[in-house]
């Protein structure tokens, strides 16, 4: 059996004495974009900055186990926050990615220019490549980060609301993206709100309530209406389309009224 590319098992994060994860086990392995969802301060954000070590936790990540070095190259994130501290280039920026990469020699691998515009014009973000990465909209400074986590090719990408201030057709694309790595044997692990695009791109959903796992398993499976009323307060339908069923919520279900 191929082996996962995030293990994690027994998480869980205390902050100011309050648990805010517990419990969690989780395993993503290749071929699979897992949609991580769940009403805000579910935790998501925490879970995945835990499985990278970024926070103190409780429990294991194969992710924490490596040596930094090793886990750079292993994987990416795709932070929620989206701040950049300088007045650099976008391909400067992205170009920024490739720092564990670096060989001995502290030297960027000499393709670098080569593989940033590659990236960049697989985003459509050729003409981006000159501006200055802090006078952006926010839209295009999502899209170029992610152009700075795509150009690490690493077998693990986590992103945390990725699609976030995109246009309807930039969320639809990048979730079509992250499907299409997965589908060429990459390991996604993306949290979002937008249970209609998780159910369509996700080949499997993490719901999160209150810092625990509730349930784990294909998209249908996870998004019954008795969950979508019970952990979103959401009365919610599916509708045939030529694409498949797709999920549209209605309203506030009765319980959240
Ligand atoms: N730095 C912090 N210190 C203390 N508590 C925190 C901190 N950051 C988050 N929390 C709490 O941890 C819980 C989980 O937050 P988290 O950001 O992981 O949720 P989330 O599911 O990502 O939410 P959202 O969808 O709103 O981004 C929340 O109750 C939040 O208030």
């Amino acid at each position: 059996m191929t082996p996962p590319l995030l293990d994690i098992a027994g998480l869980g994060v205390a902050r100011r004495g309050r648990t805010t994860l517990s419990g969690v086990n989780l395993s993503v392995g290749p071929g699979e974009c897992v949609g991580l969802i769940g009403p805000n301060g579910a935790g998501k954000t925490t879970l995945l900055q835990a499985a990278l070590g970024l926070i103190r936790h409780q429990g294991h990540s194969s992710l924490t186990a490596m040596p930094p070095s090793q886990r750079a190259l292993h994987a990416a994130f795709l932070p929620q926050t989206r701040t950049v501290a300088w007045p650099m280039p976008v391909r400067d920026l992205v170009a920024l990615g490739l720092l564990p990469h670096r060989s001995r020699k502290a030297t960027l691998p000499r393709d670098t220019a080569h593989l940033v515009d590659d990236v960049l014009a697989a985003l459509d973000l050729g003409d981006f490549a000159d501006r200055t990465a802090t006078e952006l909209s926010g839209g295009e400074l999502a899209r170029v980060l992610l152009a700075r986590v795509l150009v690490q090719r690493t077998p693990l990408i986590l992103a945390d609301e990725s699609t976030a201030g995109l246009d309807l057709a930039q969320q639809i694309a990048l979730m079509g993206r992250l499907r299409q790595l997965a589908s060429a044997g990459r390991g996604i692990l993306v949290s979002l709100h937008d249970l209609g695009l998780a159910a369509r791109f996700c080949t499997r959903l993490v719901l999160m309530q209150q810092g625990q796992i509730v349930a784990d398993d294909i998209p249908h499976r996870v998004l019954t209406p008795e969950r979508m009323a019970s952990v979103f307060g959401l009365a919610a339908t599916y509708v045939d389309t030529p694409e498949g069923p797709f999920l549209v919520p209605l309203a506030l279900s009765d319980r959240a009224t």
